[in-house]
């Protein structure tokens, strides 16, 4: 990923993503490895403003510009790793959560889904994605308390697979998770991945219009626009500071 500052996610680069994708699954690879090209910042998730003071139209395309980037991520044949060389809050963490492997950098860095900070609450797909890595007991407390896990901590309870030492070595052990499948038949690998990632893609695949809603009654709510503002504007003066 290559979108500076941050690797935030816009309606545009959503579609640049989508196209990658289809793209990628045209051809026969072993594996793709999802990183970042900016240093210290895996991605920081959903770019804030498209949903402050949001076009309703645009909001609606946006969000389901972003169920079809996780359909295909959560539905490739191939193997998917994450080489998360920063800072992977909220989205950057969901990103990290459709690939079968996650290897972080150490470092600084946050990893987490921060939402119910804001008052927004998480939509039921990617509470599944996450209680998919994590057992359900830490998915709750860590989505109801907002909590962004240190590197070691993510490690602690599952989050991550592995720490490496550099954004050189976390490539490498994604390369090395991906070897493992060197001989297992392809047809028998993919149809596994898919039975057991069937919870979130089910949910996503049939409830798609709901979902669309329910993220444009959080958004648009006065309280969460309150909490966007503030946070628009301490993200902004952060450097000032
Ligand atoms: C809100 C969603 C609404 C409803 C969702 C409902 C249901 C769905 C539920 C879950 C879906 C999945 C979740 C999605 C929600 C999101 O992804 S919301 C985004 C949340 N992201 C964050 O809270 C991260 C905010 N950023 C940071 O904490 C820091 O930037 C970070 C620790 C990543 C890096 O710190 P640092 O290295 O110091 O860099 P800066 O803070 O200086 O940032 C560099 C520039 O990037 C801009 N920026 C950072 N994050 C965002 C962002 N998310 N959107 C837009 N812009 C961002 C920042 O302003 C700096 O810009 P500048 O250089 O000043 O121009």
């Amino acid at each position: 990923m290559q979108r500076p500052p941050a690797n935030t996610f816009n309606l545009e680069y959503l579609h640049e993503i989508t196209n990658s994708l289809d793209e990628i699954s045209k051809q026969k690879l072993k594996g793709v490895i999802l990183t970042s090209a900016i240093p210290n910042i895996f991605s920081a998730g959903l770019d804030i403003k498209e949903f402050y003071k949001p076009d309703l139209q645009r909001l609606e395309n946006f969000w389901s510009s972003v169920q079809d980037v996780f359909i295909k991520l959560l539905d490739l044949d191939f193997a998917t790793a994450a080489a998360i060389n920063g800072h992977a809050p909220a989205a950057g963490c969901v990103l990290s959560l459709s690939c079968e492997y996650r290897a972080m950098v150490n470092g600084n860095y946050k990893i987490g889904l921060n939402e119910a900070a804001l008052g927004i609450i998480t939509t039921p797909w990617i509470q599944a994605m996450m209680y998919q890595v994590i057992p359900m007991k830490h998915t709750e407390t860590a989505l109801t308390t907002a909590k962004l896990f240190d590197v070691d901590e993510a490690l602690q309870i599952g989050l991550i697979d592995e720490i490496a030492s550099n954004k050189e070595d976390a490539i490498n052990r994604c390369k090395q998770y991906i070897r493992k499948f060197d001989k297992i038949p392809l047809h028998a690998r993919a149809l596994t991945k898919q039975r057991m990632r069937q919870t979130p893609i089910k949910i996503l695949r049939e409830q798609r219009d709901e979902d669309i809603r329910m993220f444009v009654d959080v958004v648009m709510n006065p309280s969460v626009q309150d909490n966007l503002k503030d946070y628009v504007e301490k993200l902004k003066n952060k450097k000032k500071k």
